[in-house]
């Protein structure tokens, strides 16, 4: 289901967006540091600011910073609209701004600066951006490095460590009883994601419990589900304070169509483990059948480091034979370190495709060794339980009445304001004993502006 690694993109080949300074072999994050130290009692979007003010250049942003008030760079001239600003919302691409280039290679200082980024307003990035071409593929390592373009914000040093610490051994031990990978139906083959998963529920109350036997994964294979870990429960808020913030930057003032108007809460969580370089999971969306439309989802990765790789969806995806898909542009790939939190903003499982890439060799973890573990936290709709959602009219033996999956329809120019259009379709095409067809049953999905179902019969 994966595609094989590209190899890294020679040094010399490393792509740099504007023209140099004293010091663009450094990263935002080491320059706002160095320019920290000098001022330590100056504000971090000052700082920001006067790096901005000085085409990135450390030394004279540092002048700027030391000569008399009126000349700060955060005392604009009357009339003027404010210089550029961390938020970056979309659709507007970040303006170009000579300050930095992104870097296809790792930078060295990227653990120890990460935490300083917890205290930006935003981790969205500042940096002017041209997608990779076609074949391509762009790294970023840090968060400010990640283009407002792309829907995903990534945090670093996210946990208290002991925190991190104790919910990564407490997901190790729960990942040794890890059902096998099932296999399913995907053109013409039955195939398995080569690594391993569990599902998790925050509430383990009795309904839903109940509602737990009935969730189904991809396969049609009913989930077994089990209680959130001490540690995962105690992450839960933090992840959903994260969540909640990092939507409110993204979409200042009003929520796009389909976010319910109350704040994000995570209910349930599917927990991935993989085991060495190989393990990983090939190009999708998440199923989004429980949840609705535009999804965010949140997931914290613990132990190795692996790369998160997204692509934009192209016409017709779904049919492209696996690997031959018709690119437009190439591909990005975000170094997930432990303790990192990855959000998927809304829009993300409509227009883009996510995998978590295959390699030779990981950096071994203090203590996970060779595996990493992956929570994705989701938040399941009421309104979209078991029971409630469409069934076809598959007549797989033993499997008549399947509930049918939700799917959104593939959209090049999405506005947050205009709703999407999703659909209901026969799921038993994925299923590993399916004839690779089903029945094909479709009906058009509606939804209102909070993205609760219409039921129209
Ligand atoms: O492991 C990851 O970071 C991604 C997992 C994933 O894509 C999923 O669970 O759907
Ligand atoms: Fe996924």
């Amino acid at each position: 289901m994966s595609t094989p690694p590209s190899p890294p993109i020679p040094t010399s080949k490393k792509r740099r967006l504007s023209p140099p300074s004293d010091d663009t072999e450094e990263t935002t994050d080491t320059k706002l540091a160095l320019l920290l130290s000098l001022h330590p009692k100056t504000s971090l979007e000052t700082l920001l600011e006067a790096l901005l003010s000085n085409n990135g250049s450390v030394s004279a942003a540092s002048n700027s910073l030391s000569e008399p008030s009126t000349k700060k760079p955060n005392a604009q001239p009357k009339n003027q609209p404010r210089k550029q600003s961390l938020i970056s919302p979309l659709p507007t691409p970040p303006p170009r701004i000579p300050l930095l280039s992104f870097s296809t290679s790792r930078p060295s200082t990227a653990r120890q600066q990460s935490s300083l980024t917890r205290f930006l307003s935003s981790p969205t990035s500042i940096i002017s951006h041209r997608p990779p071409a076609k074949g391509q593929t762009q790294h970023f390592f840090t968060p400010l490095s990640i283009p407002a373009t792309i829907p995903v914000e990534l945090q670093t040093s996210f946990l208290p460590p002991s925190l991190a610490s104790s919910l990564l051994s407490e997901l190790l031990q729960e990942s040794t009883t890890f059902p096998p990978p099932t296999p399913f139906r995907l053109f013409d083959r039955n195939v398995v994601s080569p690594h391993t998963c569990g599902f998790f529920l925050r509430d383990p109350t009795n309904e839903a419990r109940s509602h737990a036997k009935a969730y189904l994964s991809y396969q049609a294979i009913p989930l077994a589900s089990r209680p959130y870990t001490p540690s995962m429960l105690r992450a839960t808020e933090m992840v959903e304070e994260a969540v909640n913030a990092a939507i409110s930057r993204r979409f200042p003032g009003k929520k796009p169509w389909g976010l319910t108007k109350e704040p994000w809460r995570t209910n349930a969580a599917l927990v991935n483990r993989y085991h060495g370089p190989k393990e990983a999971v090939g190009w999708h969306t998440d199923e989004v059948t429980y949840l609705g439309p535009m999804a965010v989802i949140a997931g914290l990765s613990l132990g190795v480091e692996r790369e998160f790789r997204v692509r934009r969806m192209m016409p017709g995806d779904g049919k492209s034979v696996e690997g031959k898909v018709e690119e437009k542009e190439g591909q990005y790939s975000i170094h997930l370190p432990h303790n990192s939190l990855i959000i998927m903003h809304p829009g993300m499982q409509e227009g883009w495709k996510h995998c978590v890439h295959p390699t030779t060799k990981v950096d071994m973890h203090p203590t996970a060794g060779e595996t990493r573990i992956n929570i994705t936290y989701r938040c399941y709709r009421e309104s979209l339980r078991p029971g409630v959602t469409p069934k076809c009219g598959c007549l797989v033996e033993g499997k008549c009445k399947l509930p049918m999956s939700l799917r959104a329809v593939f959209d090049p120019e999405p506005d947050p304001d205009v709703p999407r259009r999703y659909f209901w379709n026969c799921n038993s095409a994925y299923l590993a004993d399916g004839d690779g067809t089903g029945c094909g049953y479709f009906k058009w999905a509606q939804f209102t502006e909070d993205g609760e179902p219409i039921w129209v019969t």
